[in-house]
């Protein structure tokens, strides 16, 4: 049935091409929907509980269509995928999470902020939800009374929205009610004992059937995401005119509604406002591996490499936007229902079926812009075959389709084009593919150091709020990252190498080796004082 609704559209956009469209963006789109049509039925593999709220429902293919035609008339003719040079931000029609090289991974248009009139309920149930109000009072959750009153939420249908912005908005706030409603008891048990307990069951019909429907219709699963809710779908521009900059930006939705929290959710959409550029020049790095042009692909990854440190200095305003001492005021309702002793047995959803569901929570793991970077420099191939490996690719479903499909394009194209063999194969080349993977390192470096400080630092819950062990699911990747550095480095002919490359090289290897030997000190000190580091 999918395969012939696949063939269908494949048929159709064929039929109804516009003239100026090329071969190789037709097998683009008929490559997105055969990835389409795989993630459907691994979606709806007999190993995943079902989630359809009705039996008519479950006959429908599990995720949203594309409107193809759209996408072909602006998609940049990258051989194998559409990518959207002109972010379309006026059509409703097509999923507002495409990767473009303007909007990168954010949305393509700026987030609904206001749920229509008819959605009142559901907007004045969140508005006064977190735990401080915008006007300094406290909302529901500071007084245990969420549960309470979701019971007076009505079950709207929502099987006939079909505007895609209105969809996500939805979707939003569905996952940020299931999560408070879900985690509340944990959040008020943390704040008196500093233990999570267990959370609540089972959700409710009046927000699980709803949250279902919204989430079949955009793809994605019936749980809070990092992009599609929490922290890419969930900002507004104070001043319209202005850019997606810090004093710029306010949160639509919150837990804790405190500065911190805004801290935290905002230097994420400013770093991935940056995102634009760096899937351009992923793509140009890719093509000139392919063509084997040596100045291009020397010039585009260079451009890779300024990116990443862009996005890098503005991974490092956080410490000062969010204060690691608040960061577990709203960590709780970020968690997960899989692999978190608060749901031992998952969750029912309640009037959709019997069968519990396991979902990883919020994490920027789901981010996009670090396995960009991973794919395109072959790392993710060079990542141990463990399961903590499993885990980072399992967190890659856990994102928007067309993301998910584009990291998938990226690691396939980098490994027929054998990118990091064409940067070895000359000395200059190798210097600047070791400074883009020196950028995944600054990346990750700084990121174990956010773990340790916000998070180690006052609680030893096992598990992250993504569900990843939270001592050793880091370090296998940052560890793998400064191995294939201390590879590429001793490899390199420094004899041939441009003198500011020399230095580079030098201090780029020397200082991975002295990172490897410690972080490899402190991962066996923390198993020691963190419990259950090698379950997954
Ligand atoms: C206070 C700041 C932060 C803390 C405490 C933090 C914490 C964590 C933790 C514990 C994980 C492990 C996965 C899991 O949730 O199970 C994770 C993963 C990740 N986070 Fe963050 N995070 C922070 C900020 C950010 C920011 C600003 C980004 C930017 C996009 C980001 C991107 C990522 C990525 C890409 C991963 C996967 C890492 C990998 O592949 O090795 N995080 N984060």
């Amino acid at each position: 049935m999918l395969r012939q609704t696949v063939h269908r559209q494949v048929k159709n956009i064929l039929q109804h091409a516009p003239a100026r469209t090329s071969t190789s963006a037709l097998a683009a789109v008929s490559h997105s929907l055969r990835l389409q049509a795989q993630a459907i039925r691994e979606y709806s593999a007999p190993s995943a509980p079902s989630s359809s709220p009705s039996s008519n429902q479950s006959q429908q293919p599990k995720y949203r269509q594309f409107h193809t035609s759209d996408v072909n008339k602006q998609a940049r003719e990258v051989p194998g995928f559409p990518i959207l040079e002109d972010p379309l931000a006026n059509n409703h029609s097509i999923p507002s999470f495409m990767v473009g090289t303007q909007n990168g991974f954010l949305p393509r248009q700026d987030p609904l902020d206001v749920l229509p009139k008819e959605y009142e309920a559901l907007e004045q149930l969140l508005q006064k939800m977190p735990l401080t109000l915008k006007d300094g009072s406290k909302g529901f959750l500071a007084q245990g009374k969420f549960g309470e009153a979701c019971e007076g939420l009505p079950q709207y249908d929502l099987s006939n929205v079909e505007d895609s912005e209105l969809l996500s908005a939805l979707y939003r706030d569905y996952t940020f009610v299931a999560s408070a409603y879900l985690l509340e008891p944990c959040d008020l048990l943390y704040r008196k004992t500093g233990e999570y307990g267990l959370g609540r069951q089972v959700l409710p019909k009046n927000i699980a059937v709803p949250l279902v429907q919204v989430a079949e219709k955009i793809g994605a699963k019936p749980f809070m995401e990092y992009a599609l809710s929490y922290a890419l779908y969930n900002y507004r521009r104070i001043d319209k005119s202005k850019g997606l900059v810090w004093g710029n930006l306010e949160l639509v939705r919150a837990f804790s509604g405190d500065k911190s929290e805004l801290g935290f959710i905002i230097s994420h959409v400013t770093m991935v406002s940056h995102s634009g550029e760096l899937v351009k020049n992923t793509v140009r790095t890719l093509e000139a591996a392919d063509k084997h042009n040596r100045q291009q692909f020397n010039d585009s990854l260079s451009n890779v490499v300024s990116t990443y440190e862009k996005i890098n200095m503005e991974m490092d305003t956080m410490w000062e936007r969010s204060m690691p001492s608040d960061y577990l005021n709203f960590r709780t309702f970020i968690m997960g229902t899989k692999n978190q002793p608060m749901f031992p047995k998952g969750v029912i959803y309640e009037g959709v079926s019997e069968e519990p569901m396991f979902h990883r929570g919020e994490s920027g793991a789901n981010d996009s812009m670090v396995p960009m970077g991973d794919n395109l420099l072959q790392l993710t191939e060079n990542m141990p075959s463990n399961p903590l490996t499993a885990v980072l690719k399992d967190f890659r479903t856990y994102r928007p389709h067309n993301h998910a499909e584009f990291l998938q394009y990226v690691e396939e194209k980098a490994r027929q084009a054998h990118v990091r063999q064409f940067a070895e194969q000359d000395p200059n080349s190798a210097a600047i593919y070791l400074a883009a993977v020196d950028q995944i390192r600054n990346f990750r470096n700084r990121h174990w150091h956010f773990t340790k400080e916000y998070i180690i630092k006052y609680t030893k819950h096992p598990v992250a709020t993504g569900g990843s062990p939270i001592v050793t699911w880091l370090p296998n990747q940052l560890a793998t990252v400064l191995r294939t550095m201390q590879e590429v480095g001793a490899k390199i002919d420094a004899d041939k190498l441009l003198p500011e490359n020399k230095t580079l090289v030098d201090a780029l290897t020397k200082r991975a080796d002295a990172q490897a030997r410690i972080l490899e000190r402190e991962v066996a000190q923390l198993r020691t004082e963190i419990k259950d580091q090698d379950k997954v």
